[in-house]
Formats: C-alpha cells, sequence, structure tokens
C-alpha cells in the first residue's frame, strides 16, 4: 500500500488490492446470535463489529431522506435496498479506523451482495455462518426484549421467510466458493464462541486493540490516509450510482 504504482492501480476506486482490508459477513437467521458473536469476535480478536441493523435503525432516527423508508420496510421484515446499505457501510469503515470488519446480518440476498462486490470490491476473507433451528431463533427473538418494532410474532415469520428464500442462497454461493465457516449457534453462547474462536485464530496475530463500533456515536481515527482517501474514492462512486437511479 502507498506506492505510486499501488495507487494507480486502485485509481478507479478498488479496494480489491488492499490486502490489508479483512471483510467477514456474519449471516444467519434473525436471532441465531450474530451480535452476540460479533461483539465477543470484536473484544477478542480487534475486528469493527457492523451491524447493517443497528446502521439501518441509527439511520431512521436522523430524519434523513431515506429514514421513513427504511423503518417502514425492517418494521415489514423487508430488505433496505441496497445502495442504502452499502452506503452507510462505507461511511461507518471510513469513521471506523480500522481495517478488520465484521459485517454482520449483510449481504442479505444476491442483490445486495452483486452491488457489494460491483461498488466495494473487496472479497470477504470468509462467511461465518451461525446454524440455528427456526424455532430456537423463534424463541430468542421474542424473548430479547429490545424494543425492536420487527421482534413479534407476525415480523419474525415474514424475516424468516426471507431468510430461507433470499439468504440462503447467497450463503449457498459463497460455500460453493469454499468460503463458509459453519457454526452450530444451537449451543450455548459460550460454547458458540469457543467453535468461532477456532476459526478466528489466525486474526489473533494482529490483533492490536478492542474496536467494537458504536453505530450512533462510534468515531476513532486510526486508519491511515491512503486507505481513508480509497474509502472516500469508493464513497463518491456510490453517491454517483445513487445519482442515477431515482429513489425508492
Ligand atoms: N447461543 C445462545 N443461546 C441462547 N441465547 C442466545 C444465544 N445467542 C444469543 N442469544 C440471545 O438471543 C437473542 C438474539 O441474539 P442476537 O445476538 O441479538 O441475534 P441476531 O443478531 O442474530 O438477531 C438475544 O437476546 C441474545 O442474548
Ligand atoms: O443488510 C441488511 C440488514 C438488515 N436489514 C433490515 O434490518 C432488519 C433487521 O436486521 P438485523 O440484522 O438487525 O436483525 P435480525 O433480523 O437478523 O435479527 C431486517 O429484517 C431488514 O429489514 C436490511 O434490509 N439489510
Amino acid at each position: 500500500m502507498g506506492t505510486k504504482v499501488d495507487k494507480d492501480k486502485n485509481s478507479d476506486g478498488s479496494l480489491l488490492r488492499d490486502k490489508k482490508i479483512t471483510i467477514v459477513f456474519v449471516l444467519g437467521g434473525p436471532g441465531c446470535g450474530k451480535g452476540t458473536q460479533c461483539e465477543k469476535i470484536a473484544k477478542h480478536f480487534g475486528f469493527t463489529h457492523l451491524s447493517v441493523g443497528d446502521l439501518l435503525r441509527a439511520e431512521t432516527k436522523t430524519g434523513s431522506a431515506y429514514g421513513a423508508m427504511i423503518q417502514t420496510m425492517m418494521k415489514e421484515g423487508e430488505i433496505v435496498p441496497s445502495e442504502v446499505v452499502v452506503k452507510l457501510l462505507q461511511q461507518a469503515m471510513l469513521r471506523s479506523g480500522n481495517n478488520k470488519f465484521l459485517i454482520d446480518g449483510f449481504p442479505r440476498n444476491e442483490e445486495n451482495r452483486l452491488t457489494y462486490e460491483s461498488v466495494m470490491k473487496i472479497e470477504p476473507a470468509f462467511i461465518l455462518f451461525l446454524d440455528c433451528p427456526q424455532e430456537e431463533m423463534e424463541r430468542r427473538v421474542l424473548n430479547r426484549n429490545q424494543g425492536r418494532d420487527d421482534d413479534n410474532i407476525e415480523a419474525v415469520r415474514k424475516r424468516f421467510k426471507v431468510f430461507s428464500e433470499s439468504t440462503l442462497p447467497v450463503i449457498e454461493y459463497y460455500e460453493r466458493k469454499g468460503k463458509v465457516r459453519k457454526v452450530d449457534a444451537a449451543k450455548p453462547i459460550d460454547e458458540v464462541f469457543n467453535d468461532v474462536k477456532a476459526i478466528f485464530a489466525p486474526y489473533k496475530a494482529n490483533f492490536v486493540s478492542s474496536s467494537n463500533f458504536n453505530a450512533e456515536a462510534g468515531v476513532e481515527h486510526r486508519m491511515c490516509p491512503a486507505l481513508s482517501k480509497r474509502l472516500a474514492r469508493c464513497a463518491r462512486k456510490t453517491k454517483a450510482l445513487f445519482r442515477k437511479r431515482a429513489p425508492v
């Protein structure tokens, strides 16, 4: 990173060749424990946890143009348009200052995946798939008590349907590429984390400090200037994509 040649190679905004960015997608049905495990991984292995659900919920509170649309879609368990999500992810990555990211709950469908690939151009290191039976996930969601307006039986059942119809094909896609690390998420939290720890062991060596991103307030400034510049270029590209498409 940082040589003139490297910079020229990336003049299209591509981050693909930046070997220093590590991205792990964390997928699984609603309530399987993505947030719970991501928090632990972030602490132990120095990743920044980006929960796309949390980023979207924070966006609904900003009064932005997309806030009301996002709120309605989430309440109905629908998938928010990819451009909105990718833009929020880019902004959060830029703000985090880190170069190791857990992207929790994304990509949720093939369109999410394709948009991510075409804009971000960073191949995920692997996909952590938290596999859990539906009855157990339903129990967990209905007992979650976080005041979410999509944690009711009706919305949860819709989210299960979206998960099996739209998200499982994404997991299958990565499975074909040998990138899925599946964990039995029905076990107690610490037992699940033991299995997760084994998967993340190679990242322990690079651990610097814990960086658990807070969607509403988290701003850290440890990212190197070159990487920050590249992400900013990438964000401009998304903005252009936004302008081309009419708002939903
Ligand atoms: N392995 C587990 N066993 C029992 N309860 C769990 C487990 N993992 C998470 N939970 C609980 O289930 C609920 C949903 O977990 P969460 O991490 O929010 O899931 P997700 O982010 O996948 O929707 C939370 O109340 C959490 O404390
Ligand atoms: O990439 C994403 C992630 C989340 N969501 C929306 O956010 C909701 C909650 O997602 P989250 O990951 O917070 O919760 P989960 O349903 O996995 O418990 C989903 O039902 C979707 O409406 C979305 O549209 N795209």
